[in-house]
């Protein structure tokens, strides 16, 4: 049976952390708050990013990277922006890393298996995305994921040992289709919000669903992925689940923009990540470079950098010229 580290003591990183120790195997979770290691160890409570949920006694957490040398593999649930500093502090010694944060590498445009790859060339690399609202799953509530690798006897042996009676992977061998699905849902879960808290109706939201779902399959068509890994639980699942509540960190910034407050405010002083509001200008600017028309993307990368307003997006979005919905 492997022995799973989880990296970053996020909402995500411990609710996975989490899952795995539910039935009492022992899992060590890093975190980099103290504060985080502390309540965790404590009182088995995340008190900073996930309050409330009772952890299992069996999960113990660590401020220190070396502590999970004595772990067969990693799970990796940093910030996207972040992946590339805290894997340089972990000597991974060919162990696989399972990555789990949703988003691509601002200054590089690099998927984060591209980024994990750079900086521990020796691991194999899996990628676990998927509709999962940390609370539910940390919960016990049911959830299905996508569990992508090229390396096909590693994914087996992972899904296997990473699944739970209320937790169920499903195999993949496309890394990059997984990794754009979460990607770019995060975009267009902001875009909904915009839709919710401009008050533009539930059609309006229905037909960016599906528009929105129309764009990431194009960019993620032209970047190598699997039509029906987006179509899968990594893309459309995901897509549809945060596209639908307010437990969305992306959907609630999109309502607040909705609503008419700026991305800066919105974005100033908040402790949790909203994944899309980074991947938004690199989507973008990644799908240009490849010709790729994203036109949701686009108006979302305008409302967050603050150079048209939700009504001048929303007034050009549906003033494009009719188009065959091919
Ligand atoms: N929360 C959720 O329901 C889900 C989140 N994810 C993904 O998991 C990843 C992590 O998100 P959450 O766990 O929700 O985070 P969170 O929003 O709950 O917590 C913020 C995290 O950012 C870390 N952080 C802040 N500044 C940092 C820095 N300078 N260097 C390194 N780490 C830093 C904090 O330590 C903390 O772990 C994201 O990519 C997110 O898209 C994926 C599925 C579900
Ligand atoms: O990725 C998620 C659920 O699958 C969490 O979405 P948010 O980051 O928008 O909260």
């Amino acid at each position: 049976m492997t022995s799973f580290g989880v990296i970053g003591g996020g909402a995500w990183g411990t609710a996975l952390a989490q899952m795995l120790a539910s039935e009492g195997a022992p899992v060590l979770l890093w975190a980099r708050e103290t504060e985080v290691v502390e309540s965790v160890n404590t009182h088995h409570e995340n008190t900073l990013f996930l309050r409330g949920l009772a952890l299992s006694p069996t999960l113990r957490a660590t401020s220190d990277l070396g502590d999970l040398d004595a772990c067969d593999a990693l799970l990796v649930v940093t910030p996207a922006q972040h992946m590339r500093s805290v894997l340089a502090g972990l000597d991974a010694r060919g162990r696989p890393l399972i990555l789990c944060s949703k988003g691509m590498e601002a200054k590089t445009r690099l998927l984060m298996s591209d980024v994990a790859a750079e900086v521990h060339r020796d691991s194999p690399i899996a990628v676990l995305s998927g509709p999962t609202f940390a609370h539910e799953v940390a919960a016990g509530l049911p959830a299905a994921v996508t569990l992508a690798s090229a390396d096909e006897p590693l994914g087996r042996r992972l899904a296997k040992d990473i699944a739970r009676p209320a937790f169920r992977p499903y195999l993949s061998s496309d890394v990059i289709g997984a990794e754009i699905g979460g990607a770019v849902k995060n975009v267009l879960a902001i875009a909904c919000g915009v839709v919710d808290g401009a008050g533009l109706g539930q059609n309006a939201r229905a037909a960016l669903i599906s528009r929105g779902f129309a764009e990431m399959t194009r960019f993620g068509l032209a970047k190598g992925a699997h039509a029906e890994t987006l179509a899968g639980l990594a893309g459309l699942g995901d897509l549809v689940l945060t596209c639908s509540s307010t437990s969305s960190r992306n959907f609630s910034l999109g309502k607040g923009l909705g609503e008419g407050r700026s991305a800066k405010e919105l974005l100033a002083d908040r402790n949790t990540v909203a994944e899309g509001a980074h991947s938004a200008p690199v989507v973008l600017a990644a799908a240009r470079e490849m010709r790729v028309d994203m036109p949701i993307v686009a108006a979302v990368g305008e409302l967050l950098a603050g150079t048209r307003d939700v009504r001048e997006v929303v007034r050009d979005l549906l003033a494009r010229p009719l188009k065959s919905e091919r």
